[in-house]
């Protein structure tokens, strides 16, 4: 995040893009390349962004994201091909938006403030403030689950001892 702040910063005024220019030159080598995650420096990103495990995260140019938001690995933030062959407006994320890993959110949506993106998620419509969605589409998720007991739990596991042949556990 220190070298996107200050790719972004020389990215604020044209002086500072052509002071910064050797500087904006190795953030895209070392980011991109090296890191493989392609955050364009041009990007508005409110304070406080977490990258939990921030490997194959790619994100268009005008991507906004508000602030205290969390990203995780694989995740995809931007545009897509309309059908008359141009291309659509990236999202526009609120604040305290938290994305599991290998989540995809395209076009010209908004995302709220206060939400949370299942894992896997592929979100394609905005999302109101204070949601939790998943799935693909995304849909809000139900909530059912959480009072309703699961047909495969099994009460008495336990994650410390070893289960099956393989005698340190089964992965
Ligand atoms: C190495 C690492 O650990 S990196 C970390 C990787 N982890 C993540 O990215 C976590 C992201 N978090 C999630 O995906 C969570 O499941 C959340 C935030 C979407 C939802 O969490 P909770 O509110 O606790 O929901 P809960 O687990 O009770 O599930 C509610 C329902 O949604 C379903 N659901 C939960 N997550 C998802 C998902 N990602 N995709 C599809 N369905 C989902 C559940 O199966 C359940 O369905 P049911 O009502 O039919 O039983
Ligand atoms: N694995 C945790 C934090 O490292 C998460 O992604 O939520």
């Amino acid at each position: 995040m220190l070298l996107f702040r200050i790719a972004n910063f020389c990215s604020a005024r044209r002086i500072y893009f052509y002071l910064g220019l050797p500087y904006l030159v190795f953030y895209r080598i070392l980011v991109e390349w090296f890191f493989t995650v392609e955050i364009p420096w041009k990007v508005k990103i409110g304070k406080n962004l977490a990258l939990y495990h921030g490997q194959c995260l790619v994100m268009n140019s005008e991507v906004v994201i508000g602030e205290n938001c969390t990203l995780r690995h694989c995740t995809t933030i931007g545009h897509k091909q309309l059908k008359g062959g141009g291309f659509s407006g990236s999202p526009v994320i609120g604040d305290n938006v938290d994305m599991g890993s290998n989540v995809c959110i395209i076009g010209d949506i908004r995302i709220g403030n206060n939400v949370k993106i299942g894992c896997g998620a592929v979100v394609t419509k905005s999302v109101s403030d204070d949601q939790t969605v998943a799935g693909n589409p995304a849909v809000p998720i139900s909530r059912s689950s959480i009072t309703k007991p699961k047909d495969n739990h099994n009460e008495n596991f336990d994650r410390n001892k070893p289960e099956g042949a393989f005698p340190f556990g089964n992965g």
